[in-house]
């Protein structure tokens, strides 16, 4: 072995007969110590089911770089189920664990002397957790994700989590028994992978493979299938062939590939959560990119897919259709793709997609026939978001995209949720959820209980939201997130009061608070910052080191 690497510093000469000792004694031999030392990172548990097969893929991996010559050395990585910790104070340390993950990535990359990476996500902050990490420490890295769960069926319908959160809306409103919600929960998830629709975990595990650090199928193949095993061995051998060429994170990490990774999140219709998790790899990975990119991208890239939550396909049907290697041969009509760009793969953009074929044209639209000319995703400006707001546009209904009408305004989600469970919600209103953002929150909790409640009761036709937090992947509707700067550090979401005017134009990007500035500054005077919500453990470091969403909610040096 050349020299150079990690492990050699770790592993080299008379003085490292301790360290090497420590390696005897957990069974590798001399032969094992000579090759490239590879790290599994895998976040295998048994509490997230998106996890819970992690460890034959992990596995599966380390066969593959067992196969190209390497050491593979299995460490592991946390990850909170989002849709476990919904709804409740758990949630909280749902966007914070991206930061612990990222950091362990680091910690036991660098603490070890590993000479490169294949990363093993799955869930929402896993995969930006553990791309930051890499990016960050720019060892040679690939993406081997754990593969979309397959739909349920219920009564003959193909169903996943947001049907499922919708549900409750409707059993809040007397349209569906108890006994058919049970029935539902039981069968709308029907094994391990990440939650079937085109949600947070699938748009990243889909992300990774149009950045280039996820092979073909990354996002697609479902976690139950062999091919993916098959990906996972590809992936083991993949790293030992970017390890001798000397292929870091970054040079596949590019701005050129941040941008086409942007252009293909606007045609999937990608999880708003998507803009945070960009915002935050680009940040280690000392890109520059903003908010108003991501409105440039939208204005020139169609919305070529509607999965679930905007339609009822899930990530299965994209796999069949030809995945992510097809939208992107569609994206190249845009004239925006970087083609010559360098892949995990070996090769360039341009190579990959070259043989790939669209073949369902009614799950992936053609170039010339999109649901819509511009992205899934929108930044709104105004008053009450100066720094900018998200909203997943290719999920909001036609009548919505315009709308003006009352405030109704809560501090946290557990209040709006009982106001809108409780009826008092109406055809027209304008639903404000604050103090609940990065620092508010603290950790900027998903609001999929109030939209998917407003959505199951029929009012996601009628009624707009607005929050300084954030919503899941499976969350539709006029929902409008990350509104920044966030009400706990004095945003002007704060000032808002019940009945004021807020108006919601999604096509020119706005949103307004019809209240004047001499208003607005009389009120600002008198407003005062609450305490911070949690005193103790993590998340209050967290609350006060974490930047606005605006900046991806990563932590300040
Ligand atoms: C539970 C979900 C569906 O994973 C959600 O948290 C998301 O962000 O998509
Ligand atoms: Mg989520």
């Amino acid at each position: 072995m050349a020299g150079q690497e990690p492990s050699r510093t770790v592993l080299e000469g008379p003085e490292r007969a301790p360290n090497r000792s420590l390696f005897y004694a957990m069974g590798y031999t001399e032969e094992e110590l000579n090759r490239p030392l590879v790290g599994v990172v895998s976040a295998y548990s048994e509490i997230v089911p998106g996890h819970q097969h992690l460890d034959k893929l992990a596995q599966a991996v380390m066969d593959g770089v067992r196969l190209a010559g390497g050491t593979p050395i299995l460490v592991p990585a946390i990850g909170v189920c989002d849709g476990i910790t919904m709804g409740h104070a758990g949630m909280r340390y749902s966007l914070p664990s991206r930061e612990l993950i990222a950091d362990s990535v680091e910690t036991m990359a660098l603490a070890h002397g590993f000479d490169g990476l294949v990363l093993v996500p799955n869930c929402d902050k896993i995969v930006p957790g553990m791309a930051m990490g890499a990016v960050r420490i720019n060892l040679p890295t690939v993406v081997l994700s754990g593969g979309p769960m397959l739909a349920g069926r219920v009564k003959d319908q193909d169903v996943s989590l947001s049907l499922l959160f919708e549900a409750v809306g409707k059993n809040k409103s007397g349209a569906l028994s108890d006994e058919e919600l049970e029935e539902m929960s039981q069968d709308a998830c029907p094994g391990c992978g990440s939650c079937a629709g085109m949600y947070t975990a699938n748009s990243m595990n889909c992300l990774m493979e149009a950045l280039g650090l996820g092979l073909p199928g990354n996002g697609t193949i479902p976690a139950v299938s062999a091919a993916r095993r098959r990906l996972a061995k590809t992936a083991g051998m993949r790293i030992m062939a970017l390890i001798k060429e000397g292929v870091r994170a970054r040079d596949i990490v590019s701005q050129e590939a941040l941008f086409d990774a942007l252009a293909c999140d606007m045609a999937l219709g990608c999880s708003s959560n998507s803009v945070l998790h960009l915002l935050a790899i680009a940040n280690e990975a000392d890109l520059a990119i903003d908010l108003k990119d991501f409105n440039a991208v939208s204005e020139k890239v169609p919305n070529l897919c509607h999965l679930a939550p905007a339609g009822p396909a899930h990530i299965e049907e994209l796999d069949a259709a030809g995945g992510i290697q097809a939208v992107l041969r569609e994206l190249v009509q845009t004239g925006l793709l970087h083609l010559d760009r360098p892949m995990a793969s070996g090769k360039s953009l341009g190579e990959q997609i070259e043989g790939a074929v669209n073949k369902n044209p009614a799950i992936i639209r053609p170039f010339e026939d999109p649901y819509s000319k511009t992205g899934g995703l929108a930044i709104l400006f105004g008053n009450i978001a100066p720094n900018g707001a998200v909203v997943k546009r290719s999920a909001v209904a036609q009548e919505m995209l315009v709308h003006t009408g009352p405030a109704r305004v809560f501090d946290g989600e557990e209040e709006a949720i009982q106001a809108i469970y409780g009826g008092k919600i109406v055809p027209g209103d304008v639903v404000v959820i604050r103090y609940e953002g990065p620092t508010g929150g603290p950790g900027m909790r998903e609001m999929l209980n109030p939209t998917s409640a407003l959505a199951g009761m029929g009012l996601d036709s009628s009624v707009a939201l607005i929050t300084d937090g954030r919503f899941s992947g499976a969350s539709r509707g006029a929902s409008v997130g990350h509104a920044s700067p966030e009400a706990a550090q004095g945003g002007p979401i704060a000032l808002v009061e019940e009945g004021d005017r807020i108006t919601l134009d999604i096509p020119a990007y706005r949103i307004h608070l019809e209240v004047s500035d001499e208003e607005l500054e009389t009120r600002r005077q008198a407003w005062q910052a609450p305490p911070l919500r949690v005193q103790n453990g993590w998340l209050s470091r967290y609350a006060r080191l974490v930047s606005g969403a605006d900046q991806g909610a990563v932590l300040k040096g």
